[in-house]
């Protein structure tokens, strides 16, 4: 039976994890203290003396959370009224029964501490009786779009004209294209307010799609092909080609994310496309259904023609049922993926249905291998430990300290060139369990 390698943790002050809990996630915390901090004022003109106490009672109750963080005390069930409170403390409890030292903070698995924090704010919020759906990250997720619009505009521009200029017979074409959308969405992965913890991390690149050939030699492995080649396959075999974007954050990242599935769609490379957001506020700027829906809006009220053309496209989408919305809590679990059939089964029988699922960003990555020290060579199918509904793909900017799929001695060439490449986002994978 084969042993897995041990979960990352913070227990070791030379890992990422350790950087995260001991420094990220404290300033994330205070950013998000601040924030509530100035709903006090807003809840007392609202709500007068009830509504000042409930948001003090907040930013209290945030202020201890920190405390416990800092101070590394041992992780407690939660007893919150949210839904997904038993899936939590079942978690905690299995971790508990299987290591004789108390779980806390800087020794628990590094994927369920950071996970937790955010699942503590959103049970401290729902407590409360007027800040019960206030979304503490919603402003820099915004901001993070208004300073990226340079980019947005170009890639509807982009996009627009290559939907008035390839044939839908022209594969060759079609497929260059593919890659360079693929590739957009990859790398809108690196606008993420987590890594920046907060602090303002928008497009900054005006043409992502002229940038692509420069960036080539920071992709470490690129199933592309694969990819295409599947979805080529399942056209030709299926009336109806089913794709699933399990989304990462909101902002720019989820803007590339909505080209990529027009250009799918427009195409005829898929005909239908359903897209995963979160439950709750999460890692900062992951995105929930309301930060589509304002974006939506916002884009469509956009003076530049190309924008607001594309988000009016978008939105009749998700009338016509071309694009649909799915939620699920599993979402904001700390399970890795590999649990899923055991803890959401009908999400698992989901995806079976799928042709195709990608999987954006670094945490939906951690959680497709679990989070464990895996040697950097170890197969992705060995590291996904049998989570395989169905084809998947992750498009991923390395965020933290755990990369598989790699060549042997790959890794000791990157770390000669740059320290820190598994963790400053410069490097990327376009992973795949997909055998063509
Ligand atoms: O999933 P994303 O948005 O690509 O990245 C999430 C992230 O910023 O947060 C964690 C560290 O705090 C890491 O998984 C990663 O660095
Ligand atoms: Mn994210």
């Amino acid at each position: 039976m084969e042993t897995n390698p041990s979960p990352l943790s913070a227990k070791h002050e030379s890992s990422f994890a350790y950087g995260t809990v001991k420094d990220r996630m404290p300033r994330i915390l205070t950013k998000v203290i601040d924030v509530c901090h100035k709903q006090i004022q807003s809840s007392k003109e609202c709500f007068g003396e009830d509504g000042r106490k409930d948001a003090i009672d907040v930013v209290g109750k945030l202020s201890q959370l920190r405390s416990e963080i800092m101070t590394d005390k041992p992780l407690f069930a939660l007893d919150d009224q949210l839904k997904d409170k038993e899936a939590w403390n079942k978690r905690l409890q299995q971790y508990r029964d299987s290591n004789d030292s108390p779980a806390s903070w800087f020794t628990a698995p590094w994927l369920y501490v950071e996970c937790f924090m955010y699942r503590r704010i959103a049970g401290v919020l729902n407590s409360s009786t007027y800040l019960k759906t206030f979304d503490p990250f919603a402003e820099q997720k915004q901001q993070s779009l208004m300073q990226s619009m340079t980019a947005v505009e170009n890639l509807a521009t982009f996009l627009h004209s290559v939907k008035q200029s390839v044939k839908v017979n022209d594969t060759a074409m079609l497929k260059q294209f593919f890659v360079d959308f693929l590739q957009v969405s990859l790398w809108g992965n690196k606008c993420d307010l987590s890594i920046s913890a907060g602090e303002e991390n928008s497009q900054n690149v005006s043409e992502p799609h002229k940038n692509l050939e420069a960036l080539k030699k920071f992709i470490l492995i690129d199933y592309s092909n694969d990819v295409w080649n599947l979805i080529l396959k399942q056209k030709k075999r299926k009336d109806q080609v089913r794709i699933d974007v399990v989304l990462d954050n909101a902002g720019f990242e989820l803007f590339t994310d909505l080209v990529l599935c027009e250009f799918l769609l427009f195409f005829n490379l898929a005909d239908v496309i359903i897209i995963h957001p979160k439950c709750i506020p999460w890692f900062v700027s992951d995105v929930n259904a309301s930060d589509l829906n304002w974006m939506l809006s916002y884009l469509s009220s956009c003076s530049f023609e190309e924008v607001s053309q594309l988000s009016t496209k978008l939105q009749e989408r998700f009338k016509d049922g071309s694009m649909l919305l799915m939620k699920n809590d599993f979402w904001t679990l700390p399970d890795p993926f590999c649990l899923m059939n055991e803890s959401s089964s009908e999400l698992y029988k989901y995806f079976s249905s799928s042709d195709l699922v990608l999987f954006k960003g670094d945490l939906n990555y951690r959680k497709l291998v679990g989070d464990l020290d895996w040697p950097h060579d170890t197969s992705f199918k060995m590291a996904l430990r049998h989570f395989s509904p169905t084809s998947l793909c992750s498009l991923r900017t390395l965020k933290a300290d755990v990369v598989v799929g790699l060549k042997p001695g790959q890794a000791k060439l990157l770390a000669k060139e740059c320290k820190e490449w598994m963790v400053n986002g410069q490097y990327a994978v376009i992973e795949s369990n997909i055998i063509c």
